[in-house]
């Protein structure tokens, strides 16, 4: 079904908390009737907690980490060792405290040029996912305050992609290249998840959750999987422009 599920919580650290806990099930459910959890992490600032408690002795027994393969909804074109690189927040946070071994990581070869790292990650996805459609067991997304997501940016080419893989775009505003994960891909997932917490937050979340349908002023509005679910982890603040009920 398609009507998001919004989770509204009064902090950001009780969204945190609910939603490791939805990681935590999402994941014992999927290695149970899969075996493997696919996961595409997401970048930026506002997850870096979220990994952190996941890392944390309050959750690092409650996954079966080793079955659990991590990806990127985007990268930027840097390399792994730079501060702005998405890999290299998430092994900070995550993945180099739980030990995770590198075949369980799919980053964005970042030394490539960004066209080939783009082609050469959709590779990587499809051969992860073999025969079976690419489906991550879960998407984690957030939302800048001008209602982009992942790296799908307002007025720009790739929101018009109908291919399901990653693409190499270029950023105007950040003057930057990015690899990011095109919306067929994120839609093809059994649950999208998208993580947003602080007042400057607020007038995007109006506008992709309740807004005008525009997409290329307001791109997260492209997210919505094609038979899987969408969760909304929402603190007050960011949440306070949101009609009630
Ligand atoms: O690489 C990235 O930057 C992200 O994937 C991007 O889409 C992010 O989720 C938003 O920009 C929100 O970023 P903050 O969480 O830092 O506000």
């Amino acid at each position: 079904n398609n009507v998001p599920t919004l989770h509204v919580f009064p902090t950001p650290e009780e969204v945190l908390q609910q939603l490791a806990d939805f990681f935590v099930e999402l994941a014992t459910r999927a290695i149970a009737g899969h075996g493997t959890f696919s996961v595409a992490l997401s970048g930026g600032s506002s997850p870096k907690k979220l990994y952190e408690l996941l890392a944390s002795p309050a959750y690092r027994s409650r996954v079966q980490w080793e079955e659990v393969f991590f990806f990127f909804g985007d990268e930027r074109n840097v390399p792994p060792t730079d501060t702005e690189s998405n890999y290299r927040m998430a092994h900070e946070a995550l993945l180099g405290p739980l030990g995770i071994a590198p075949t369980q990581v799919f980053a964005v070869d970042t030394a490539l040029a960004p066209a080939e790292a783009a082609q050469r990650y959709s590779q990587s996805i499809t051969e992860f996912f073999g025969q079976r459609e690419a489906r991550f067991d879960l998407v984690l997304l957030g939302l800048g305050d001008n209602s982009h997501t992942a790296s799908l940016f307002p007025h720009t080419p790739v929101l018009a992609e109908s291919v399901a893989g990653a693409r190499e775009v270029y950023v105007e505003e950040k003057q930057a290249y990015r690899i990011t994960l095109t919306a067929p891909l994120l839609n093809q997932a059994q649950v999208v998840a998208f993580l947003v917490y602080g007042a400057d937050k607020a007038v995007a979340v109006q506008h992709v959750v309740a807004g005008e349908q525009d997409i290329a002023q307001f791109p997260a509005q492209l997210i919505a999987p094609t038979s899987g679910q969408l969760h909304w982890f929402l603190d007050d603040a960011a949440a306070s422009l949101l009609p009630a009920g």
